[in-house]
């Protein structure tokens, strides 16, 4: 698949040029690439929200296994790196905002927001504003937004990229836990090639823009895994590899 944007006023932008890329069901593939190679842009392609220019995206349908009935197209979303939460609303309301639109009553997408808030720890907060919350538990409710709609496929762009470091290894070590006990299909954006080891069963990794898939790496990692994992010589090894990779790519996309 290719993407280029035109505009009126500027030369167009090719985001993405022959980007062929599987994303195996019941895994986390993470998906990292030096800044402006085009990641965000296959995010919205993939969610429908931009037309590639060449190519397509092709969803398997449900085949009866991993919860998917047959036939049926899988159930999509995505936590978006701005998380938007609506200020108006509290936590509950801002987490079931996804259930109301869907048409689901008000005490059932309440019970279902309950057990979203409670899987990201956040029970206590359900009646707070976002203005009212921290970076971290902001980010929470996005993400508690995302699994309440039980999605077969969950997007995360960038998930984390806005929090200091501790909290950002506290999240990923929580949604390490998540991913872990629902098998559910993950694309991960991140910057971050240690976020991307620790949570995936694969990485892609891009090329700069116009932005390519440079390679495909398995993460040969047991699971469950902890923060600790970090110490295992094969997360070195995996880092030096992913790292080589990316290394001129970086420079390249700081000379685009
Ligand atoms: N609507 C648009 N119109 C024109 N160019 C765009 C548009 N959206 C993105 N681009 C350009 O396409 C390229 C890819 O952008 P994209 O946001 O997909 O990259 P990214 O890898 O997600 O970047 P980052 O890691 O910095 O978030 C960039 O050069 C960007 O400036």
């Amino acid at each position: 698949m290719s993407h280029r944007f035109l505009s009126r006023s500027r030369p167009p932008t090719t985001a993405l040029t022959d980007v062929t890329c599987r994303f195996p069901a019941g895994k986390v593939t993470a998906i990292v690439g030096p800044s402006g190679c085009g990641k965000s842009t296959l995010l919205l392609i993939m969610r429908g929200l931009v037309k590639a220019s060449q190519g397509e995206v092709k969803f398997l349908y449900g085949d009866g296994k991993g919860g998917l009935a047959p036939g049926a197209p899988p159930r999509m979303a995505t936590v978006w790196q701005s998380f938007n939460l609506l200020p108006w609303r509290t936590v509950a309301d801002n987490v079931a905002f996804g259930l109301e639109l869907a048409g689901m009553g008000a005490e059932e997408r309440r019970a279902k927001a309950m057990d979203a808030i409670k899987a990201v720890e956040l029970a206590g907060f359900e009646n707070h504003y976002p203005g009212q919350l921290s970076g971290g538990m902001r980010q929470r409710v996005g993400l508690a937004r995302g699994l309440v709609m039980a999605p077969d496929i969950l997007f995360l762009d960038e998930p984390f990229g806005a929090l200091d470091a501790q909290t950002r290894l506290y999240l990923q070590e929580q949604l390490s836990t998540l991913v872990e006990a629902s098998a559910k299909t993950v694309i991960l954006i991140t910057h971050s090639i240690e976020e991307a080891i620790f949570l995936g069963d694969h990485v892609v990794v891009m090329t700069a823009r116009p932005g390519r898939v440079a390679a495909t790496l398995d993460v040969d990692l047991a699971r469950p895994r902890g923060i600790d994992v970090q110490n295992d010589k094969r997360f070195g090894e995996l880092f030096s590899e992913i790292y080589g990779l990316l290394r001129d790519e970086v420079r390249k996309s700081m000379l685009n």
